[in-house]
C-alpha cells in the first residue's frame, strides 16, 4: 500500500499507536505510508480513524509503540527544522503583531534578520497579508489568521508541510480561497505535504494522491492517485469528467467507514 516510487521522504512502516487510560484507546494499528519528494498527499479517513495522530506522530510530536517512522532516511525521534505543522487553529500569539508573529520561529533560531526579513516582505505578499504587518491577531479575520499561521511555517523554509485540517474552522469560500493560495505557493516552493482534511473536493482539488484510512484503529486502506493536470484552478477542474469520477469514488469509500468518537 502507497509505494511511490522515488525514494521516500516521509516512510511509515506497520506503525501502532495505543493511547492508555481508562479506557484504551486503539487509535493507529499497522499503519504504512510512503511520500516521495514534492508531492501532495491526503489523507481522509472517518473521524476518530487516528489521522491526526499520524500527523502528530510523523511531525515527531507523539510517540508510539511499534513500527517505523523516517523522514528522509533518519528515524523520527522529535520536532524536526525540516519539518513545519499547520494545525486547524492558528497558534500565534496574541500580544504580538502579524509581523512580529511571523518572525518568531526565526528569532527563536537565531537567524539573521538579513536572511528572513526579505523572505517576510515576499510571504506577506503571497499570502495578501500586506498593510496588516502591524495587527494583532485578533484583528484579523479567521481566514487571515490562519494564511498568517501558514506564514509562520512557510517564513522557516520548511522542506516537509504537515497540515492538519489547516481550513476546517472557516466557511466555504474562504476555504476555497485559502486552497487556491496554498496551491500557488505549492507550485513554487514544491514542499512535499501531507495534508488531513475532511473534505473529499479538498483533497482531490489539491493532491497527487489521497489516502483513506479506515476506522479505528486507523489503517491507510486505499489510495488514489488524482490524474489531473496542473496548474489547477477550481473553475476548470470541475469541468474535467474525471473530477467528478475520483469525488464519487471517495464518496462512496468514505460512506462505508462510520464516524468513531
Ligand atoms: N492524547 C490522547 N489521549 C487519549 N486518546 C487520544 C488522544 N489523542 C487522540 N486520542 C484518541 O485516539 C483516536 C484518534 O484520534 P485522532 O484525533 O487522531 O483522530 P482523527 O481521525 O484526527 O479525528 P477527527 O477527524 O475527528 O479530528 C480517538 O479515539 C481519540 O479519542
Amino acid at each position: 500500500m502507497s509505494q511511490h516510487p522515488s525514494k521516500p521522504v516521509i516512510e511509515v512502516r506497520q506503525v501502532l499507536k495505543t493511547f492508555a487510560g481508562k479506557r484504551e484507546v486503539k487509535a493507529l494499528e499497522a499503519v504504512d505510508l510512503a511520500i516521495g519528494a514534492h508531492e501532495f498527499v491526503s489523507i481522509l479517513g472517518p473521524s476518530g480513524c487516528g489521522k491526526s495522530t499520524l500527523l502528530r506522530i510523523v511531525a515527531g510530536l507523539t510517540p508510539y509503540q511499534g513500527g517505523e517512522v523516517s523522514v528522509n532516511g533518519r528515524a523520527v525521534m522529535g520536532p524536526s527544522p525540516e519539518i513545519g505543522v499547520v494545525f486547524q487553529s492558528s497558534n500565534m500569539l496574541p500580544w504580538l503583531t502579524v509581523r512580529e508573529n511571523m518572525a518568531l520561529g526565526a528569532r527563536l533560531r537565531k537567524l539573521p534578520e538579513s536572511v528572513w526579513a526579505p523572505k517576510l516582505e515576499q510571504l506577506m505578499g503571497m499570502l495578501g497579508l500586506k498593510g496588516f504587518e502591524q495587527h494583532h491577531p485578533h484583528q484579523l479575520s479567521g481566514g487571515m489568521r490562519q494564511r498568517a499561521a501558514i506564514g509562520q511555517i512557510l517564513a522557516l523554509d520548511p522542506q516537509i508541510l504537515l497540515m492538519d485540517e489547516p481550513f476546517g474552522a472557516l466557511d466555504a469560500l474562504t476555504r476555497d480561497r485559502l486552497n487556491v493560495e496554498l496551491l500557488r505557493i505549492w507550485q513554487e516552493q514544491r514542499q512535499t505535504v501531507l495534508l488531513v482534511t475532511h473534505s473529499i473536493a479538498e483533497a482531490v482539488f489539491l493532491s497527487d494522491r489521497v489516502l483513506v484510512m479506515s476506522g479505528r484503529p486507523g489503517r491507510v486502506v486505499k489510495e488514489i492517485t488524482i490524474d489531473l493536470p496542473r496548474p489547477r484552478r477550481p473553475e476548470s477542474i470541475k469541468e474535467n469528467p474525471r473530477y467528478g469520477e475520483y469525488i464519487a469514488e471517495l464518496s462512496s469509500l468514505m460512506g462505508v467507514f462510520k464516524d468513531e468518537h
